[in-house]
Order: C-alpha cells, then structure tokens, then sequence
C-alpha cells in the first residue's frame, strides 16, 4: 500500500472523534495516529493510546529536531502535534493513519503531503449545536467552552479547502457518508 493518510478535521464538538473511532473499529486497514501534546490527560486518557503526554521542554526537543509533521497551539496554550515517526509506524504496518486534528494542522499536513492525502471536513448544522455537544461531553469549563466556540467561527471559514465537507446532524447519516469516501479513497 503507498504512504496514503486520511485526514478527518473540524471544530471542535462537531463530532469527528465519534466518527474516527467508528471507522476505526470497522476497517481494519486504519490505523489512529496518536498524536503528541502538552495538555494533561482526562480520566481514562491513556498515553501511547491516546495521545503521548509530553513535557514542554520535550515538545520544545521535537520542534527543534523538525520531528513533527504538523504542530499547532490548539487551546489554552497547550500544543498538540502530529510525529513523522508515528506516521511511519503506520506505514510500516501497511496501514493508512487516520489522523483526527485541527483545522490548521490539517491544512499543513494536505501542503506537505500534496498526493495520497484525503481531508473531510465534518461540519456542525449549526454553532448552536456544538454549543450544546461541548456543554454535554462534560469535558469543558465555561472558558474553555468559550475558547473553542470562539475558535469554531474562524475554522468554518476554512472548510471549503477541503476535499469533502460531511455534515454531521444526524450522526448515523454522516457517518455514512464519511465511510464512503474513505472506502472509495482506500481503493474498496
Ligand atoms: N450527530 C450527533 N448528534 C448528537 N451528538 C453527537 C453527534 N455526533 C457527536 N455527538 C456528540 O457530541 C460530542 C462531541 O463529539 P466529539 O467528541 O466526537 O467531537 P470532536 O469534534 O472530536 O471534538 P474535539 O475536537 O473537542 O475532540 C460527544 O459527546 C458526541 O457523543
Ligand atoms: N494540529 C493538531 N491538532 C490536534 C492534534 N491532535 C489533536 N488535535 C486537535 O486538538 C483539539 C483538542 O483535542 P482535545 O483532545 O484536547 O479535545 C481537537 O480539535 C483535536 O482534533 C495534532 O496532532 N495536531
């Protein structure tokens, strides 16, 4: 299999973490590429899993060592980043990553990538509905639900450079849709 990566991103609350997971779990040619960050874990995060937890002063090496595909400061300071060595993991395993991250990280890694990269942008019916997703995840304060409502306005903004942009109302319909795509992109 050539080095594909499948790139799924939106704003935050919009739904794409339930969509990877189910995807995941179906098709057994993808695999999650666990990206690093400097935010703490939640309850049931665990690293190597989720994420890799890292310390600053580690990110700060990585950056400097050009080991990240992608980086960006994605909320209340804390940076997340996408490793060359986790997608080469993947492709080691003959598998394709399925790479879940923000908007601008998605953007930088279609420019570096150019070919062999699908990017589905999964779109809220409304900010309202985020809204009410983020406050029933139960993961955000008051601020950070702020933060990355204020955020999703200007991610909207960039959907359309996106190969495909699914709308996720009723979640079994968008689900649909982006495993199509993904099928159709993995040559099934
Ligand atoms: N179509 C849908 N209808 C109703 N609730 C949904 C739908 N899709 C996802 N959700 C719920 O909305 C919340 C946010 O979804 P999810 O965590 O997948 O978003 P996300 O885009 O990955 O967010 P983040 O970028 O913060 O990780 C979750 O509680 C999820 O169960
Ligand atoms: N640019 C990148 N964004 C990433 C990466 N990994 C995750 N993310 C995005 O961060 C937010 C917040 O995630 P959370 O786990 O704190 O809720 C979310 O939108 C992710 O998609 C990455 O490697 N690079």
């Amino acid at each position: 299999m050539s080095n594909k990566i499948i790139i799924i991103t939106a704003p935050s609350g919009a739904g794409k973490t339930t969509i990877v997971k189910k995807l995941l779990s179906e098709l057994p040619q993808l695999s999650f590429s666990i990206s690093a960050t400097t935010r703490t874990a939640r309850e049931n995060e665990v690293h190597g899993r989720d994420y890799y937890f890292l310390s600053l002063d580690d990110f700060h090496q990585k950056i400097d060592d050009n080991a990240f595909a992608e980086y960006e400061m994605v909320y209340a300071g804390k940076y997340y980043g996408t490793l060359k060595t986790e997608l080469q993991r993947i492709w080691d395993k003959e598998k394709v990553p399925m790479v879940d991250i923000d908007v601008k990280g998605a953007l930088s890694i279609k420019e570096k990538y150019h070919t062999g990269v699908l990017t589905i942008f999964i779109a809220p019916p409304t900010l309202d509905t985020l809204r009410v997703r983020l406050s029933e995840r139960g993961t955000e304060t008051q601020a950070s639900l702020e933060e990355r409502l204020g955020k999703a306005r200007y991610e909207l903004s960039f959907s359309h450079e996106f190969d495909e942009i699914v709308v996720n109302d009723d979640l079994e319909t968008a689900y649909t849709a982006v495993k199509k795509l993904v099928t159709g992109f993995l040559g099934q």
